[in-house]
């Protein structure tokens, strides 16, 4: 059944799914004109979606914004106008058309994935029953054009975990079966243990990327299944088999609507419905066959050989490439529109969703199973995931557990073995190391927030819009997962650094070290974080990142510029740096109870031997930092609580920025 072959004869009238075989698909669905509206007689599918008179319109500006006046001036485009059409279960709609007529934003509309920036008109109802905007979601599920998997999960592993977020209260075996089954029927079952693959790695094919995609879909039991351009960038024939997967899938009493792209002739009678739209109207919508006479009817006949849906296709479309072209295009366009409207096949459409509305015996709205677990069972499902995930990428680990050791042996290379005078850096070496620890641990959690969380950013945006979790649940299963990366990587380089250069030889002030450097290390990739919930460029969040860490230790460290002689101003804001904190607690820990040597030599320096003790550096550059200790430690470590609520406000802010 899955293995891709088809007929040409294969009628929509043979993939309708409703109980009586008798009855008629179609313009057909006379069955609308013999029985009388209301009737409880009348058959019904299980379940029929009617999309009435959708229109979309945004706002916007007229010219871009370096040319002031026509940005000062708005004007309304109309990106969808007035579509309308009818589709039972049991039936594959192919929605076609040329780039840019409207076809993925039909179906953000109808998905309820559209964005706040415009106004959306029209109603949407399934099994007669009008839906609200917010249940669009709850009752359709949508396949996008990308496939947002992670790569290092096989194929069961990947489909367990969404089955685990969305159907939790199931037992682990019911889960399990419903894996078994929902591969078996997307003929996946042979790959179930292959890893997804990556850029780098190989693994699945690109066609079962799409049937994993679909498939993750299909686990919540959905009745109407939305599809935005699923053949995108497969081969023609794995596009085909696609095409009569998804139709087979249909006939298992579900509604599947796909947009398509330039599909093979041999797909034509495969669809049940096919819609074409052109300027954001709907030119067309009826069967393969109705296709044909209504075209002939407007005057156009489909050549022999030639394939059906690239004739029709370029008929209906607006070639803009000059004037002359677009204004006979466009005519050419709103004739067979009309022709259309006026036609028997959209009056009956009409009539058909009327009747729908007007059912006294109308079935329920078939919602998709939402039996999802409590929020901490959602967090443990993401981390599991997560660091199943991260911690199969042998390269990425090796990087995040060594980056900071690389790192940590520039410097000790560079000041070899610390020394105990004064004339010979013993200070100037030790504030140097001190600097350079404070100042760098935050690139490299930036390094790894900036390589690693973006795909896993896309993935949340993707099911956070599918209802399986919230994104800041994403966020912070992926920030449960940095912490033990992060301890080993900045225990690792602190145990290197701490003894190689020889700082104060006593274990407990290097769990201190240990204990600071940790801190910066997680600020720099949880801002990273934060800020990528709201930035889409994970570029510009690395500047931005960069540049605070630049500006806290400017204004925090103390060492460019003591904190005694900074304008009041710079020495308020160094209290909402970190660097002050744990640069303190760095200098504490290191100079306390220090004692130095200072040979002069034939030629002494003057003043070079002013201070010899540990304890005078602190007293004047950071007067009453031995007091303080402790506040600085919680004062440094509250900085972590406080980014996680940041980042928590930052992707429900994001829930209103990303539609998809
Ligand atoms: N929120 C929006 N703001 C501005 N323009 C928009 C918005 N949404 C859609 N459009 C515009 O509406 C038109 C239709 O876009 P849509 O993506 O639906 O086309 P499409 O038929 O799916 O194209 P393609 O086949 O190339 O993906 C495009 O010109 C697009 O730029």
């Amino acid at each position: 059944m899955m293995n891709g072959s088809y007929s040409l004869g294969t009628g929509p009238e043979e993939t309708g799914s409703m109980s009586n075989a008798s009855l008629e698909y179609g313009p057909e669905n006379r069955v609308s004109k013999r029985s009388k509206p209301g009737s409880s007689a009348q058959l019904q599918p299980s379940c029929c979606l009617s999309v009435s008179n959708i229109s979309y319109s945004i706002s916007e500006r007229v010219g871009p914004w370096w040319d002031l006046h026509s940005f000062n001036k708005k004007r309304t485009r109309q990106i969808l106008n007035g579509v309308s059409f009818h589709v039972n279960s049991g039936q594959i709609m192919g929605i076609l058309g040329n780039s840019g007529s409207g076809k993925t934003t039909l179906l953000d509309a109808i998905s309820g994935r559209i964005g706040n920036s415009g106004t959306l008109l029209g109603d949407v109802s399934v099994n007669g029953r009008q839906l609200k905007r917010e249940q669009y979601q709850d009752c359709f599920c949508y396949v996008l054009q990308s496939d947002n998997l992670l790569s290092y999960l096989t194929v069961e592993e990947t489909l367990t975990y969404t089955a685990q977020l969305a159907l939790r209260q199931h037992s682990s075996l019911a889960i399990h079966t419903k894996v078994l089954a929902v591969m078996a029927e997307l003929n996946l079952s042979h790959v179930a243990h292959t890893v997804i693959g990556g850029r780098v790695f190989p693994g699945i094919s690109g066609g079962e990327r799409r049937r994993v995609s679909i498939a993750m879909q299909l686990l919540q039991d959905p009745k109407v299944i939305l599809l935005d351009e699923p053949t995108t960038g497969l081969d023609s024939m794995t596009a085909n088999q696609i095409v009569v997967l998804l139709a087979e899938l249909a006939k298992s009493d579900r509604i599947v609507i796909m947009t398509i792209h330039q599909p093979r002739s041999e797909l034509f009678r495969v669809f049940s419905r096919i819609a074409i739209m052109s300027k954001g109207e709907l030119v067309f919508c009826g069967q393969p066959g109705e296709m044909l006479d209504f075209f002939s009817t407007c005057g156009f006949n489909c050549p022999e050989y030639c394939n059906p849906f690239d004739i029709f296709v370029d008929l209906t479309s607006v070639d803009t490439r000059c004037s002359e072209r677009e204004d006979a295009t466009y005519n050419r366009m709103h004739q067979v529109t009309s022709s259309y409207q006026d036609s028997e096949i959209y009056q009956s459409m009409l009539v058909q969703i009327k009747q729908n509305y007007q059912r006294t015996d109308k079935l329920g709205i078939p919602f998709k199973s939402k039996e999802s677990p409590g929020s901490m069972a959602k967090l443990a499902v993401l981390l599991r995931r997560t660091l199943r995930n991260l911690s199969r990428d042998r390269m990425g680990v090796l990087m995040r557990l060594s980056q900071n050791l690389i790192y940590g042996m520039f410097v000790a290379f560079f000041v070899m073995r610390l020394d105990n005078d004064i004339t010979k850096g013993a200070i100037q070496d030790r504030i140097g190391i001190i600097y350079q620890s404070m100042g760098a641990s935050p690139y490299t959690g930036m390094l790894n927030a900036v390589a690693l969380f973006p795909a896993l950013r896309a993935i949340a945006d993707q099911e956070s819009k599918d209802g399986l979790y919230q994104k800041w649940q994403m966020f912070l299963a992926y920030i449960l997962h940095i912490i033990p990366f992060s301890v080993v990587s900045v225990f690792i380089f602190s145990s290197f650094l701490y003894w190689v250069v020889g700082m104060n030889s006593d274990v407990w002030r290097f769990l201190c070290f240990s204990a600071v450097i940790l801190v910066p290390h997680m600020v720099g990739e949880l801002l990273t974080l934060v800020l990528m919930g709201v930035v889409q460029d994970p570029n510009m969040v690395n500047t931005g990142v960069a540049l605070l860490n630049v500006a806290g230790v400017l204004v925090g460290s103390g060492f460019l510029r003591s904190n005694q002689q900074m304008p009041t101003v710079f020495k308020w804001l160094s209290y909402l740096t970190f660097q002050k904190y744990g640069c303190e607690l760095l200098i504490v820990t290191e100079f306390h109870g220090l004692n130095f040597t200072c040979t002069t030599g034939s030629k002494p320096q003057p003043g070079a031997c002013l201070m010899t003790e540990g304890d005078d550096i602190i007293h004047q550059g950071y007067p009453g930092a031995l007091d303080r200790f402790t506040m600085d430690f919680l004062l440094l470590y509250s900085f972590l609580p406080a980014l996680v609520l940041l980042g928590i406000v930052s992707y429900k802010i994001r829930d209103r920025l990303v539609q998809h």
